[in-house]
């Protein structure tokens, strides 16, 4: 057995794709192929596993095409309108004699002795007599035997994917069964002894499985056939013995976790025991330490056990192996060019892939990077596409070019929301989709940096919460003064409580700001940027609390639901933030203040988009939905606040 590659040397991603695909050919993975026999109608999407030849001929015998007469075509021979040829009309079973013929309607037998039709409307039926003023040719209007498909003709060749005219035609062709190439079996093996397989086992340090459903999920969508295997605890016997009964019965084996460096990662030995690992660490970010196995011929894949990067590995090294072992074409992603919203670093020596919210603003392709933690299954689902940052670059700059490979084509039908993030987004994003079928994604930048966007004309709406401390007031004085030259409106989404969340029975009796300074009361603060933590330092001095006095200031987070679960998991007693957060994890909320909650429209002047938001802002059933959430006063929802007075005038 060879011994397992040293973990951390790492492979680039190109090297590995090619050694892997390489490894898989040389030990004949693609080359036979296990077939299966299936009924034609459920052979849709499928692969033929060899070339499938017609029973009969299409059509089995010579038929009308058109409803007419059919004739013996020498018998029309000679008419003309000046010289109408009267032909006998014979009932269907009487036999032909020449000069006779016999009306037929499409579809039908051509009787014997007749090798024509002449369409109905040609024809002047007169008793027992049709009269016809033009000739026929011979074989007109008669769909003849085997025109579509010949006895023994090849219908279909081999390793051709079914499509529904495919079923058509095999039916047609007397087939009533077919063999196609069989699904792969894969077996996906979720390991670690902190894992449950049910929410209500859930337990601090405990971890639901997630991944073994994700990763089936996939296989199913790349045309194989998953098989979970039960969670098997960080057992180095138990995991061996489970990969090694799975590559009996499977084709592929996938385990995950327990492929980085940890006490109790063991999937790279084991594997190494099993078969033969060609390559433990890739130079990609996520997804580093994944294990490329090969045991008994088959491929085995240790995926990390974070989901993203699960994802992301399955992505690169499990999906393409299925769609060859199964013959199926590889769906190519498109890829477009699109400018990067904001700025973006990345570690030299690593590939790093990050996921994408994507809009066309303006004309503009945008891609707003998402979260990149290895943990944040949110960023899969709010993806649009992906980019990669190259293994030399250090990251890319706020503007720079990218190229994003899109998930779907239509991916380009979203509006861009990048600033602070409210709830209230999402359930306009719900309104928009339903009268306008475009998506809403949102990029949480705080209300700074959805200023900067629109000023870059980098995102279409941004959600802001700006406290003026000169004027108090809310939003305007930041519009006017960053956003010049731009079509801008300003329009009220909501008035919001701002207020501190505390554990319920509030146990350390906070009542307002001055109790932050004391010194049995940790806060969990919001980044600097955000207008929490604007509102939190107007209002501080206010109140003569100097923010160095409170314990936690210098703690931040970067959402109001991350202040709330800070309180929740007991790292803090207390952080600002809106009253629905605190109710969506049963959270205590003393009111502090209100605040204006606004949003910035970016559509050139005449874009019904703009007018589209306001009225659903407006609507009263957007409004109950949203103060449904609790804190938030609506009464002045799509009033419009301000607009480009540069442009305006
Ligand atoms: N000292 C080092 N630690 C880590 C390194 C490293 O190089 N040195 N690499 C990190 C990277 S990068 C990754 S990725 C992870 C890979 O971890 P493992 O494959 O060993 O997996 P675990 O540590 O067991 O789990 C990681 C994480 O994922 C959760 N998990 C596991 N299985 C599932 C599942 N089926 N469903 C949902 N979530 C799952 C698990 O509970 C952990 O939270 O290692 C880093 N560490
Ligand atoms: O490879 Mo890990 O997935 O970067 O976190």
């Amino acid at each position: 057995m060879h011994k397992g590659k040293a973990y951390l040397e790492c492979l680039p991603r190109e090297r590995t794709g090619e050694l892997w695909q390489s490894r898989l050919i040389a030990a004949g993975y693609f080359s036979s192929l296990p077939v299966e026999t299936l009924l034609i109608g459920q052979a849709l999407g499928r692969v033929t596993a060899g070339c499938t030849y017609a029973k009969q001929s299409v059509p089995h015998y010579n038929g009308s095409a058109m409803d007419g007469i059919a004739v013996r075509a020498q018998d029309s021979f000679g008419a003309a309108e000046t010289n109408p040829v009267r032909l006998t009309l014979l009932k269907n079973n009487e036999p032909f004699v020449p000069g006779s013929c016999y009306i037929v309607d499409t579809g039908d037998l051509m009787p014997a002795g007749t090798n024509s039709v002449i369409m109905i409307e040609d024809v002047h039926i007169d008793g027992n007599s049709a009269e016809i003023i033009a000739a026929a040719t011979p074989w007109q209007h008669v769909r003849i035997i085997g025109e579509d498909i010949v006895a023994n003709e090849m219908v279909l060749p081999e390793h051709q994917l079914v499509t529904p005219p495919d079923i058509a035609a095999l039916l047609a062709a007397g087939l009533e069964t077919i063999d196609v190439v069989a699904k792969p079996k894969v077996t996906v093996i979720p390991t670690g002894t902190e894992l449950v397989a049910r929410s209500q086992d859930l337990k601090p340090g405990a971890i639901l499985d997630v991944n073994s459903h994700m990763l089936c999920a996939a296989v199913s969508t790349w045309g194989g056939e998953p098989v979970r295997h039960e969670i098997v605890p960080d057992n180095y016997e138990q995991i061996k013995q489970a990969v090694a009964k799975s590559l009996e019965t499977s084709d592929m084996v996938i385990t995950n976790a327990g492929t980085s460096a940890g006490t109790e990662d063991f999937t790279s030995r084991i594997l190494s025991e099993l078969g033969e690992v060609l390559v433990h660490g890739v130079a990609i970010k996520p997804g580093k330490p994944v294990v490329l196995a090969l045991c008994n011929g088959k491929p085995v894949i240790g995926l990390p056990g974070y989901p993203v990067s699960a994802m992301l590995t399955a992505e690169l090294f499990v999906r393409d192996v299925l769609y060859q072992r199964q013959r199926l074409p590889k769906p190519q992603l498109q890829e477009v060019p699109a400018v990067l919203a904001r700025q973006l670093y990345s570690h030299v020596g690593v590939e790093e892939f990050v996921r994408v919210s994507v809009a066309s603003i303006q004309g503009k392709t945008v891609a707003a990077p998402l979260s990149r933690g290895a943990g944040i299954i949110s960023s899969l689902i709010k993806a649009q596409g992906v980019i990669s940052v190259g293994e030399n670059s250090p990251g890319l700059a706020a503007g720079a070019e990218v190229k994003v490979k899109l998930f779907s084509q239509q991916q380009l039908n979203t509006l861009l929301a990048v600033g602070s993030h409210d709830l209230a987004l999402d359930i306009l994003g719900v309104f928009l989709k339903r009268q306008t079928n475009m998506l809403l994604t949102a990029a949480n930048v705080g209300s700074m940096g959805g200023i900067m966007a629109i000023k870059n004309g980098e995102a279409h709406i941004a959600g802001i919460h700006l406290l003026d401390d000169k004027t108090g007031e809310y939003n305007i004085s930041f519009v006017n003064k960053y956003l010049a030259n731009i079509n801008w409106q300003l329009v009220r989404l909501a008035r919001r409580d701002q207020g501190l969340m505390v554990l319920p029975g509030n146990p350390k009796n906070i009542k307002g700001l001055s109790d932050l300074i004391r010194e049995d009361i940790a806060y969990v603060n919001r980044q600097r940027g955000s207008g929490t933590r604007m509102l939190l330092d107007y209002l501080l001095p206010k109140q003569g609390v100097a923010c160095s006095t409170i314990d936690g200031y210098e703690k931040e987070v970067s959402t109001h639901m991350a202040v709330a679960a800070t309180i929740t998991a007991g790292a803090a007693d207390t952080g600002m933030g809106i009253r629905a957060a605190a109710m969506a994890l049963g959270l205590e909320f003393i009111p502090i203040s209100h605040e204006c909650y606004d949003i910035i429209l970016n559509f050139p002047p005449g874009d019904l988009m703009a007018d589209m938001i306001v009225s659903i802002l407006k609507s009263p059933e957007f409004r109950q939905e949203v103060e449904r959430l609790g804190g938030y006063d609506l009464s002045e929802a799509g009033t419009i606040l301000a607009i480009n007075k540069e442009l305006g005038e």
